[in-house]
């Protein structure tokens, strides 16, 4: 597991842009070595306005996204095509502009889709989708090359919430009953499943996160702050504005 790297930018504008570059040249490294790349997704403002900024990046034509896997991290469980949904989000703002092989798209399923309104059951089909693409002779999860995740104001990620079943769960995913952020039911990979991730990258700007972040980056356990509960085997990065680090100690932070 890797130790946190901390880099800040002035605000959400030059942030957004630095991460989708940060990004295309994370894919096109990936695949010059295997071939293949994976991102793990998230939702969110700021995931948002980096899914743009990748749209309109000067090097996105130099990433094959047609051999790229996308996986989300969680999702509302809500009807296809439902504004809320983290995957109709990420849809509108680059993969629709995108020459994907649909084939690589695995979004998390939808309230009407084959498991109707059964979460438990939907949460149980991704793991099985997950684990059908994993590598062979490896358990339950793919490859994720970069693992993307916002950050709520109360320290969860994905959706696990503070104090919830979800930060204790073991599985590598889990339905979501009952979340204190609206909808209330959502389906999540889990912490054990974010960790499996060459490079988790958490994302988040704003003041109304620098509690959050600050004491994600303390000692705070995982089940009351998840997002300090996350990393990657190779690499966890924390990309923030200036008002989302407003609590990270000078020490901390990468210098630029
Ligand atoms: O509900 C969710 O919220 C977080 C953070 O969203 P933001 O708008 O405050 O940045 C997001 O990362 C997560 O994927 C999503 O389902």
């Amino acid at each position: 597991m890797s130790e946190a790297s901390v880099i800040v930018h002035a605000d959400p504008e030059l942030l957004a842009p630095a991460v989708a570059a940060r990004l295309v040249i994370r894919l096109i490294d990936a695949q010059a070595t295997r071939g293949v790349a994976s991102v793990v997704l998230t939702g969110g403002r700021i995931a948002s306005a980096v899914y743009s900024a990748v749209a309109t990046s000067p090097g996105r034509d130099a990433v094959d996204w047609s051999r790229v896997d996308f996986w989300w991290g969680d999702e509302r469980f809500l009807p296809a095509g439902d504004p809320q949904r983290n995957d109709t989000q990420a849809r509108a703002a680059l993969l629709d502009s995108l020459p994907l092989d649909p084939e690589r798209v695995h979004a998390m399923p939808a309230s009407d889709g084959p498991d109707g309104d059964d979460p438990e059951a939907a949460a149980a089909r991704y793991a099985r989708v997950l684990h059908e693409v994993a590598r062979p002779g490896s358990e339950a999860l793919p490859r994720f090359d970069v693992l993307m995740l916002g950050v709520g104001e109360e320290g969860h990620v994905a959706s696990v919430f503070p104090e919830s079943p979800a930060a204790r769960e073991t599985r590598p995913v889990t339905a979501v009953l009952g979340s204190p952020k609206p909808p209330p039911t959502r389906i999540s990979l889990t912490l054990p499943a974010i960790n499996t991730a060459e490079e988790v990258w958490l994302v988040a700007t704003g003041a109304d996160k620098a509690g959050a972040v600050g004491m994600a980056l303390s000692e705070s356990g995982p089940a009351r702050v998840p997002a300090g509960g996350v990393r990657g085997v190779g690499r966890t990065l924390w990309l923030l504005d200036g008002a989302a680090a407003a609590q990270v100690p000078q020490r901390m932070r990468s210098p630029r």
